[in-house]
């Protein structure tokens, strides 16, 4: 899974004219794995299995059962992922977001329940190491396009996002300029 992320962030990296061995490789470096079992909730007709959020690091890889229920939010609308067994969901997290000053997004998205059966996925989190920096590349700032985000350390991002509730894009909030 680790070289399809490396290929993966290549081609994002590529794609926006950066030294993509350079980058993809910085990106990838810490990988962690959540297994997630989502058991059916019978109680109402609306429940969460995760709250909405983004990613905090540079891309994720998830594997999805057959079973519906991660969803991302495009335009203020959630939008199904509908589970593929030939495919994997690729989602850029928040340090590309920052990396790239806003140009690429990390991807908010949420888990409903199953009323009936349980669902299970498997997400691959690819990102920098704790103690690199990530800010903004000069390349992404201009006078229409003002610095967005303070450098910091990807460790402390981390510490951060993990003490807060899920909501939504709130995480990115740490390093937000103004
Ligand atoms: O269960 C899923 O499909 C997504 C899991 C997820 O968003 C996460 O673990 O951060
Ligand atoms: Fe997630």
């Amino acid at each position: 899974m680790g070289s399809i992320a490396y290929g993966i962030t290549k081609e994002i990296f590529a794609g926006l004219q950066l030294n993509a061995d350079l980058f993809s490789t910085a990106h990838t470096r810490r990988q962690t794995m959540a297994v997630n079992y989502y058991p059916p909730c019978t109680e109402s007709k609306f429940s969460y299995g995760l709250r909405p959020h983004s990613d905090l690091g540079s891309i994720t890889i998830v594997m999805q059962d057959e079973v519906k229920g991660l969803q991302i939010k495009r335009r203020g609308d959630w939008i199904d992922v509908i589970p593929r067994k030939d495919a994997f969901v690729v989602m850029i997290g928040d340090q590309i977001e920052i990396l790239t000053n806003g140009r690429y997004r990390s991807i908010e998205h949420r888990v409903i329940t199953n009323k009936i059966v349980p669902r299970i996925s498997v997400a691959c989190f690819y990102a920098p190491t704790e103690d690199d920096v990530i800010e903004p590349l000069q390349k992404f700032v201009s006078k229409g396009c003002p610095v967005l985000y303070k450098g910091s350390k990807f460790g402390d991002y981390l510490n951060h996002g993990f003490s807060k509730p899920l909501n939504g894009k709130s995480s990115l909030m740490y390093c937000a300029i103004n």
